[in-house]
């Protein structure tokens, strides 16, 4: 199976221009839609910074590719083979968007949502074709992190998911396949480890600053290249055992979003996109930063692809 020849990427926030560099590179006439202007303008130097990590990760460029930036929605959509929505994690508004999408595109196009975790049979209750939804939940940075989750609703064609992993793997990406459960596999995981990091700060254990050197080196690394189910042999089968039993019933049991997280969002310190957030960032930091991170992670993959090829 191909990257298909035309694909419309719906929201052009965080995840988006990624999303469709990544898909250009593979010779997709990818057409990236948003409702704002602002978002698409922002969207297009993104895209350029993206594909830039691309090229120094050194994936081969696919003749025929290329991304548009539209306000249209129905321009977006028309003749797309891949739909792929992006929208705010907002059930209430996927729906609506979903609604809309199958609306203006034939019934045998796969329409992929990017949700962080929303359950795929709860989005597509309000769809008249439901067969043809799919959970396609990338990892950001989506042109970086080689593995998508593929995540089949109640009522999910299983050739919708069969189709939507070949693409994953034309990508030159993993795919890995999943029951729904609230959050899939990745933030189940991520949200495990971040509650608990959140807690340790706001109980004063350590600071913001250590806990992340403590994750990186110590658990990070380590994580990157052997996975915690293959650790717990590493680790011995016994010391799980004793160290869970006296561990696991201390750890953070928090129902709601973190008291730190909360106040930092009522103040919109909501992080790099408002440049203030868990940590402060002075005037061209973020644009700094996030140059790093692409660097880094463009490294590390490097690295790793060579004990493990993608
Ligand atoms: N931010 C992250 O690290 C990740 C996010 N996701 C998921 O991907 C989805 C998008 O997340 P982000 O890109 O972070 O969100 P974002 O808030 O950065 O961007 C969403 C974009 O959608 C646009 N939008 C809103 N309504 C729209 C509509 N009706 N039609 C077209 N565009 C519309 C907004 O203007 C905005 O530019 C969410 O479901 C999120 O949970 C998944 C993986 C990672
Ligand atoms: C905090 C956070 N929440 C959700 C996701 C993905 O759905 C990510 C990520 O991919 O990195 C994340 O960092």
């Amino acid at each position: 199976m191909n990257v298909p020849g035309i694909c419309a990427v719906i929201g052009s926030g965080t995840m988006g221009p990624g999303i469709a560099a990544l898909l250009a590179r593979h010779g997709s006439e990818v057409r990236l839609n948003d409702i704002s202007q602002e978002a698409l303008d922002r969207a297009e130097s993104a895209c350029t910074a993206a594909s830039g990590a691309l090229d120094q990760l050194g994936t081969p460029v696919t003749e025929g590719g290329s991304v548009s930036f539209e306000l249209d929605a129905a321009a977006a959509l028309d003749g797309a083979e891949l739909v792929i929505e992006a929208v705010p994690e907002e059930i209430g508004l996927k729906r609506r968007v979903l609604e809309r999408i199958e609306a203006a595109v034939g019934t045998g196009v796969v329409i992929a949502t990017n949700t962080s975790g929303i359950p795929i049979s709860d989005m597509a209750a309000a769809m008249a074709h439901p067969q043809r939804l799919v959970g396609m939940h990338w990892s950001n940075p989506p042109h970086l992190i080689p593995m998508i989750e593929v995540i089949r609703g109640e009522r999910t064609d299983p050739a919708v998911e069969t189709a939507t992993v070949a693409i994953v793997e034309a990508l030159g990406y993993k795919a890995v396949v999943e029951k729904e459960v609230p959050g899939f596999v990745e933030n189940r995981v991520l949200y495990a480890i971040m509650r608990e990091c959140l807690s340790l700060v706001e109980q004063g254990v350590a600071s913001q600053e250590d806990i992340d050197t403590c994750v990186k080196w110590g658990i990070g690394y380590k994580l990157a290249v052997i996975g915690p189910m293959r650790l717990l042999d590493m680790a011995g089968l016994d010391i799980y055992s004793s160290v869970s039993g006296y561990l696991n019933p201390d750890l953070s049991d928090e129902k709601g979003i973190s008291p730190l997280v909360t106040k930092l969002t009522e103040q919109n310190r909501l992080g790099m996109k408002t440049e203030d957030g868990m940590y402060p960032y002075a005037e061209g930091e973020v644009a700094a930063k996030r140059a790093d991170i692409l660097r880094g992670l463009v490294t590390v993959r490097k690295a790793l692809s060579e004990i493990t090829p993608v």
